[in-house]
C-alpha cells in the first residue's frame, strides 16, 4: 500500500479569525499527482500554507507520515515567483544549494555531491549556463527554473508548486510538465494552477478549492462535473488556449 504523506482532516483556517477554507479533507499519498484549481481567492494558497505548516488550522488535524507532530523535511516547495525577493544578492547556484541548507540547517557546508547534484538539476531545468548570475538578473521563467531546482535538491517525497506556469514561456511549460511527469515516478506532486486545460493532461486527480475542497479522482473532468462541484472554472479546451476563471461563485 502506498504511504500516506499528508492527511488533512476537517481543516478550517484563515486570517484574523476569518475562515478562508472550511472543513477541508485531503490525503496525499506517495506518487499522487494532484492539480489544485479554483477561483481567485478560493483558498488554494491558504491550503498550501496549511500543508507547509506556515498557517496553523483554526480547527482540524494535520498528519504528516501518519503523525500529528511529524516533520516537513520531505516537502519541496516552489513558491510563486512574485513572492521572491529579487534584490537578494545571491547567485543562481547559491539559491539552488540553499535548498539543502533549509533541510540541514544554516551552518551547512556543501559537499562535492551537493554541488554535483545542484549542477545536474540546473542542467535538467536548463539554467546551468546561468549559475554564476545574481538571481535578480534572471527572467521570471528562469527564476522559476532556479527555484524548482532548489525545491528538488533535498530529494523531496512531495513536491508542491504554486502556479509555476505564471512566468513560464510556452517552450518551458511543455518541458516543465514532462519533467514533472518523470519526477512523479519518485515523488508525489501537488500543483496549483489556473491552467486546467493543460494540467489535466498530466495530473492523476483534480481538487477544486473554493472554501471547501472537492476531489475529483481522475484527470478527466467535464464542465458538468465542475458545475456540480460548484467550481466556477469554465473548461474550454486542452492545450494552450486560455480558459476563463469566473469570479462570482454564488451559483448554489
Ligand atoms: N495574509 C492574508 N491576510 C488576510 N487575508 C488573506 C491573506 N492571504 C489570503 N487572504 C484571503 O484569504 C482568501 C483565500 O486567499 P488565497 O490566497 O488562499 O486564495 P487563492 O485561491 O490562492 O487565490 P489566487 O488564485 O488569487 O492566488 C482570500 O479571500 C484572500 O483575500
Amino acid at each position: 500500500m502506498s504511504e500516506r504523506l499528508v492527511e488533512l482532516t476537517d481543516i478550517t483556517t484563515g486570517y484574523d479569525g476569518v475562515a478562508a477554507i472550511e472543513h477541508v479533507n485531503l490525503t496525499i499519498n506517495e506518487r499522487d499527482y494532484i492539480g489544485i484549481i479554483g477561483p481567485n481567492g478560493g483558498g488554494k494558497t491558504t491550503l498550501l500554507k496549511v500543508i507547509l505548516g506556515i498557517l496553523p488550522p483554526f480547527s482540524g488535524k494535520v498528519k504528516l507520515h501518519g503523525s500529528t507532530d511529524g516533520k516537513r523535511d520531505f516537502i519541496g516547495y516552489l513558491p510563486q515567483v512574485n513572492n521572491i525577493d529579487k534584490k537578494f544578492p545571491i547567485t543562481v547556484q547559491e539559491v539552488v544549494l540553499s535548498g539543502i541548507m533549509s533541510r540541514k540547517g544554516i551552518f551547512t557546508r556543501y559537499s562535492k555531491q551537493d554541488k554535483a547534484l545542484a549542477r545536474e538539476l540546473m542542467e535538467r531545468t536548463g539554467i546551468e549556463h546561468l549559475r554564476k548570475k545574481v538571481i535578480g538578473e534572471l527572467s521570471g521563467g528562469q527564476m522559476q527554473r532556479a527555484f524548482l531546482s532548489r525545491a528538488l535538491i533535498s530529494k523531496p517525497k512531495l513536491l508542491i508548486l504554486d502556479e509555476p506556469n505564471t512566468y513560464v514561456d510556452n517552450k518551458f511549460e511543455g518541458e516543465l510538465y514532462e519533467l514533472l511527469t518523470k519526477l512523479n515516478e519518485q515523488m508525489a506532486i501537488v500543483i496549483v494552477t489556473h491552467d486546467l486545460g493543460t494540467v489535466s493532461q498530466y495530473v492523476k486527480s483534480i481538487a477544486c478549492v473554493n472554501r471547501g475542497l472537492h476531489l475529483h479522482p481522475s484527470n478527466i473532468i467535464s464542465q458538468e462535473q465542475l458545475d456540480n462541484y460548484n467550481c466556477p472554472i469554465q473548461l474550454i479546451t486542452h492545450g494552450h488556449i486560455p480558459h476563463t476563471v469566473l469570479e462570482n461563485h454564488n451559483k448554489k
